[in-house]
């Protein structure tokens, strides 16, 4: 069968989470997870779904952007997509009158994902397999998705890569799942009441990794942290995360000031585009044991490069939606591994989670093989409007078995939730 793609549609699908702070942090104090929701209808009826994550009015301009794609999609078929599915990245990236936005960042990068996400779950639904099964079973072959322009043959040997095709990791994983940890309890906005009680309900489910977000005022983070800290007991781990509201020195002089409550890592202490500052700020933490973590506003492969080649970073934290798709997750999953250093994913928003799992767990069976100070994203929100949402166990995710990459999500709400004319924004607008 053909898989003729004969149109792409879009939609702008808003949650308020903003009403109750879910989602706050330093910089984004009101967010709204929000998605830019593709679906790609075929000739033969099969569908492909995809999405990329967004905090509310910016959702309008990614699906215009998405829109302004659709064109070099429609009338491709799936097959001839992933016959040469690099070329077809560089399709959707080097349009002589769009990559002006970019090139392959900011919004139309954004929409490059949300478009590629859905043409990953068709291909992945066309096979009848979870996308991250797709990968495993296809590993040797996927030199041919990835995305190599602009990474230095020393940094990208694929001929290294790929040890691990052995059936011992898949077997832990379909046992175990995936370790993960939770950032739903310690969203800056809740009180220090709505802290102490997540925490406890969230260590009696048996998450033992947690993550708090700082970066507004420094007596508050002490405050929060040690509460946090009393709560989750010594020797459970802690994250913190700053969403780059710092610049380098105040990163270096206020993390070192929360350093008695023992982070594993800070997360976006500075601007995600600095990446020297990075560098200093792992350097000047390194003796208190404390790393960085960036990458969920890290807009493509070349950056992430260069905080590998910097060692600007301890942890790599990859996003389903702001790279270019699985292409270019790919591409930074191979590179984490020829310098060492652990990936632990970006999730949460809405349908990341579901997406981004499908990528951790193609890195363990396949390159790194390795669970040492990794663990992946989990928020509890929203996970209730996808047909196939995560499945969380003993704090762990379970390997997805529907064929596609989780990112359908139930007509239901989506039509409740489109926005502007959902009855969800339609009763909050009649307020
Ligand atoms: C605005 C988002 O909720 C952001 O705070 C998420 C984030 O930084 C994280 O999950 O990490
Ligand atoms: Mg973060």
């Amino acid at each position: 069968m053909s898989h003729r793609i004969v149109s792409v549609s879009v939609r702008d699908v808003r949650f308020p989470t903003s009403l109750e702070q879910h989602g706050s942090d330093a910089m984004h104090t009101d967010p709204d997870y929000s998605a830019a929701y593709v679906v790609l209808h075929t000739a033969c009826g099969l569908r492909g779904f995809g999405l990329t994550f967004t905090l509310g009015k910016g959702t309008e301009i990614v699906v215009l952007a998405v829109e302004a794609l659709a064109d070099l999609v429609v009338g491709k078929s799936l097959q001839d997509i992933v016959k040469d599915f690099r070329g077809f990245y560089r399709l959707l990236t080097s349009d002589g009158q769009m990559r002006w936005l970019g090139p392959e960042k900011g919004v139309i990068q954004l929409a490059t994902a949300a478009v590629l996400n859905a043409v990953w779950d068709l291909w992945a639904r066309a096979e009848g397999k979870p996308l991250w099964k797709l990968l495993v079973d296809m590993a040797p072959a996927l030199h041919d998705c990835s995305i190599k322009t602009h990474l230095y043959s020393n940094i990208y040997y694929l001929s290294e890569l790929f040890f691990f095709l052995s059936l011992l990791p898949e077997d832990r994983m379909m046992k175990e799942g995936y370790p993960a940890y939770t950032t739903s309890c310690a969203w800056l906005g809740y009180s220090d009441q709505q802290l102490k009680q997540l925490c406890t309900d969230a260590l009696k489910s048996g998450w033992t990794k947690f993550k708090v977000k700082v970066g507004a005022n420094l007596d508050d983070d002490i405050h929060r942290c040690r509460l946090i800290r009393q709560t989750i007991g010594p020797n459970n781990t802690l994250m913190i995360d700053a969403n780059q509201r710092w610049d380098v020195a105040e990163a270096i002089s206020w993390v070192t000031s929360l350093s008695e409550f023992k982070p594993l890592w800070i997360e976006e202490p500075t601007s995600p585009d600095d990446i020297l500052g990075h560098a200093a700020i792992s350097k000047a933490l390194a003796p208190l044991g404390i790393g960085v973590a960036t990458g969920e506003q890290c807009a493509n492969r070349v950056m992430f490069k260069q905080f590998l080649q910097a060692s600007a970073l301890q942890f790599v934290q990859i996003d389903s939606c702001r790279l270019g798709s699985v292409n270019e997750n790919l591409a930074v999953l191979l590179m984490a591994h020829k310098f060492q250093v652990p990936v632990c994913p970006h999730a949460g928003g809405v349908g990341l989670c579901e997406l981004v799992q499908h990528l951790i767990l193609f890195d363990y069976i396949c390159v790194s093989a390795s669970l040492s100070n990794r663990m992946c994203e989990y928020v509890d929100h929203l996970h209730e409007h996808f047909t196939s949402p995560v499945v969380i166990q003993n704090a762990h995710y379970m390997p997805p078995k529907d064929p596609g990459y989780s990112c359908e999500m139930l007509e239901s709400s989506v039509q409740r939730h489109q926005y502007p004319e959902g009855d969800t924004w339609k009763l909050l607008m009649n307020k």
